[in-house]
């Protein structure tokens, strides 16, 4: 495995004091291993999970040639451009089981949605075009085209042909697709495990009476939300002051429970910042400014868990409640000389969020074991002018709507302040404005990050 050092100095132009956000995701994706355990699971309980196999598909789908509109089915090559045909109901197919019977010249079936094509018929006219007088279907001419309103055998997937790949992050469509092929259950990764806690003397749990030079912990929510919506188990353990004792019981504690450890405040220039130093202490750490706003002060590296065997670990004076159910408290067993990945994500509000979605999302992903997905951004018209300076990427709290012309716009949701999380809530995506990218005019088209369900 690499160290730290190797994987910076392998990356061009590494800077821990004006790093591009594109390097960060580079970095990260060396330092993190994906998970390997596999589970099976029924199909339902393995929504959000990350497939472990190949899925291959056993029969074909749909599983014979079918209608795919109720009318009647009939043999396509009696129609004759510009003429009408006039054929004879011979009898009625329904879904669910094969009508069987003689079709001759002139005859036709009526025939419901998914029913199976009778042999030798290979087009549908839907009833709304048949003009229909007892047993005598009229077809006007050029309404319906040899061939049409016939779904094949095999069109979805054929049988022996690969339906999904491990890695698979299995959402909705991916659920549907397997149960299409008559399996009730998968192998899927493990669910990784994160450990998360908010440092700060100034940072009171919800509970707490309000004191002077306090806020309310709002990190450890959003945190929560953001990894719950992944799909990660979140252990989460609340609120630890900025005392050496209980921060190195807080991370031993994380990093001895978790995969990845992420933690909020303390990663800047401070006085009172003894989390710099425990991290410093316990882990493999890079301490970055990265060129970006907001989120630019960050660190990440590995706690080595062969570390955290040594010393007796101060108790947690903290309450380590469970935000996730039962299971988040399950301790689990690392092998001694495996690693916690660790996120040290700066306090402001805003700048956790960005951090998480620029940069914790896209490496949980793949400690989950999922297939590296490129970030999809909308282009949209800017509505005003947006002052940037090139030389750092800066992200912006947006909201994307269609205007009058029906053309994709984009505003800023107000005061872009790294503390302010009211416009977070108001926006649907971040504007990100990259790192050589000047001034921006009203009307230019950006690139916005839509939330899309992660936030
Ligand atoms: N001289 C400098 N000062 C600062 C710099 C710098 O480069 N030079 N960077 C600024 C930036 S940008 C950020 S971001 C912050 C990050 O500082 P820390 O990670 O050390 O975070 P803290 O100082 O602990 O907190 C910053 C801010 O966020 C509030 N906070 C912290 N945790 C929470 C929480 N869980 N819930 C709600 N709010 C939280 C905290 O009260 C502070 O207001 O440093 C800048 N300064
Ligand atoms: O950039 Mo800091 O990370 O603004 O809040």
């Amino acid at each position: 495995m690499k160290s730290i050092e190797q994987i910076a100095a392998e990356l061009q132009g590494y800077d821990p004091k004006a790093l591009p956000a594109d390097t960060v995701n580079a970095f990260l994706a060396e330092l993190v291993e994906p998970v390997t355990d596999v589970e099976r699971l029924p199909l339902m309980q393995a929504l959000g999970r990350v497939l472990a196999e190949d899925i291959v598909s056993p029969i074909s789908v749909p599983p014979h040639d079918n209608s795919a509109m109720d009318g009647f089915a009939f043999r396509g090559t009696q129609l004759a451009p510009g003429q009408p045909l006039t054929l004879r109901v011979v009898g009625t197919a329904l879904a669910g089981a094969a009508w069987r019977g003689e079709v001759g010249p002139g005859e036709c079936v009526k025939i419901m949605t998914g029913a199976v094509m009778p042999e030798g018929l290979d087009t549908v006219v839907p009833q709304e075009f048949a003009r229909v007088d007892g047993d005598a279907v009229e077809i006007p001419a050029n309404v319906v085209r040899l061939g049409d309103n016939r779904r094949h055998l095999g069109e979805d997937l054929m049988a022996g042909q690969a339906a999904l790949q491990k890695g698979e992050l299995l959402a909705p469509a991916a659920l549907g697709l397997v149960a299409s092929l008559g399996i009730e259950s998968v192998h899927v990764l493990r669910r990784v495990r994160v450990a998360y806690f908010s440092t700060g003397d100034e940072i009171l749990s919800l509970g707490e009476a309000p004191r002077e030079g306090a806020v309310y912990d709002s990190n450890r929510y959003t945190v929560f939300g953001l990894l719950t919506r992944l799909g990660c188990e979140v252990i989460d353990l609340g609120v630890v002051p900025d005392d050496p004792a209980q921060l190195e019981a807080a991370f031993r504690q994380a990093a001895a429970r978790a995969d990845a450890v992420i933690t909020s405040g303390g990663v800047s220039v401070g006085e009172a910042d003894h989390t710099k130093a425990m991290m410093r202490q316990l882990g493999d750490v890079v301490f970055w400014r990265i060129a970006m706003r907001p989120g630019r002060p960050m660190a990440v590296g590995r706690i080595p868990r062969s570390r955290l065997t040594n010393g007796a670990a101060a108790e947690l004076s903290i309450s380590a409640k469970s935000a996730s159910g039962p299971t988040a408290d399950c301790a689990a067993s690392y092998p001694k000389d495996s690693n916690a990945v660790l996120f040290g994500l700066p306090g402001n509000p805003v700048a956790v969020m960005v951090t998480f979605l620029a940069f914790v999302r896209p490496a949980l992903l793949r400690l989950m074991g999922a297939r590296p997905q490129p970030t999809v951004y909308l282009r949209a018209a800017s509505a005003e002018p947006i002052r940037k300076k090139p030389g750092r990427t800066e992200y912006q709290r947006g909201i994307v709507a269609r205007d009058a012309d029906g053309r994709l716009t984009v505003r800023t949701t107000g005061n872009q302040g790294s503390g302010v999380l009211s416009s977070m809530v108001q926006a649907n995506g971040l504007i990100v404005l990259g790192h050589a990218q000047g001034n921006v005019a009203a009307g230019d088209l950006v690139e916005v990050m839509m939330f899309d369900g992660a936030i």
